[in-house]
């Protein structure tokens, strides 16, 4: 079987261009249009790519963007208290503090700090914890944009057998309980899983998110499987790849997802979606 490619491209821009007629709607109504303040700091090329689309990506749903660029020499506390301060503001509704963050900062300490109805990236323990107990509020970008692409495929997931490689905080853990809540019967694998091709093998979902190029062999992937690459992986020809072995793991799969293409900017239009929901968690 030679796979359909989910299009991570158009899938992304639909959801774009679902946001904003919200956003026109809301905006029409007399209420004032969403807005995001996005925290960087340093200067590392690939969170400047990043953080480029989603300034790029507001723009195109309507929403304000409010861009804090600080010098990568930048104190914890001095992080701490311009999070604090955007908790406070009432027209501010969602605060993403791009990660990775200098080794001198303690991001758990910045995330805890964020006010979890503002929090956008869902990172929080809050709404990691809510994510667990089946009442999600507002959910990891990544897992909740690979949700929106197996939703595309019309493929029912109940009952069906997931495989998660990678088991990291923002990626593998969040995606396997969306996995869960969605009624797969979810294995999440990481550097210490025994027998991983084995595992992979009798996936009907594979979503890879590990960070090493080529990782997945495409020959571990059951035919008709479905195939979602989380990784970015960027190789000396400059070129970027994902987790998986794509061109052996179309030739098997049902659906793949392309790097570039792919999750990666369904993380970003995923990211406009919750900033709406915040403002409306909010403010109504
Ligand atoms: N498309 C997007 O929007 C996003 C893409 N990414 C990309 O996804 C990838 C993963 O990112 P992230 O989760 O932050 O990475 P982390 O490094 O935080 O986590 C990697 C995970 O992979 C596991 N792992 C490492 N080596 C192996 C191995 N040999 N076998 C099985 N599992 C292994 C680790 O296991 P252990 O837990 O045992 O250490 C860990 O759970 C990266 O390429 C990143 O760039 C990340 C975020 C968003
Ligand atoms: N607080 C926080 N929230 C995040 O959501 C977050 C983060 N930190 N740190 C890093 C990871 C990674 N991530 C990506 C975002 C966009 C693309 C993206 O736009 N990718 C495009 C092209 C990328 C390129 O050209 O380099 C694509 O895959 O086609 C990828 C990865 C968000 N993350
Ligand atoms: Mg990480």
């Amino acid at each position: 079987m030679t796979a359909q490619i989910l299009d991570g491209k158009a899938i992304s821009q639909e959801i774009v261009s679902e946001v904003r007629a919200k956003v026109d709607a809301r905006v029409a109504s007399g209420k004032r249009a969403p807005a995001l303040a996005v925290i960087l700091v340093g200067s590392d090329p690939a969170s400047q790519v990043y953080v480029g689309n989603k300034k790029r990506q507001c723009e195109n749903a309507g929403i304000t963007s409010f861009a804090y660029d600080l010098p990568a020499d930048t104190s914890e506390a001095d992080v701490l208290k311009l999070v604090a301060e955007l908790n406070t503001r009432d027209d501010v509704d969602g605060i993403l503090v791009q990660l990775p963050l200098p080794k001198h900062i303690d991001a758990d300490k910045v995330i805890e700090l964020i006010d979890p109805i503002k929090d956008v990236d869902g990172f929080h323990p809050y709404n990691i914890g809510r994510l667990v107990l089946k009442m999600p509020l507002l959910r990891p970008c990544t897992p909740r944009g690979v949700m929106t692409l197996l939703e595309k495929t019309g493929i029912d997931l109940v009952g069906k057998d997931a495989v998660v490689v990678g088991a990291s905080n923002i990626v593998g853990r969040p995606q396997a309980l969306e996995l869960l809540l969605a009624r797969a019967t979810v294995t999440v694998c990481h550097s210490k899983t025994k027998d991983l091709a084995e595992k992979v093998r009798g996936a009907d979902v594979v979503v890879a998110g590990v960070g090493i190029p080529n990782f997945v062999k495409g020959e571990w992937i059951k035919e008709g499987a479905i195939v979602i690459d989380v990784g970015i992986n960027r190789l000396e020809n400059g070129k970027l790849c994902g987790d998986v072995e794509f061109d052996v793991a179309k030739e098997r799969a049902s659906w793949i997802t392309p790097v570039p293409g792919g999750v990666g900017l369904m993380t970003v239009a995923t990211l406009m979606q919750n900033t709406f929901d915040a403002c409306v968690n909010r403010l109504g």
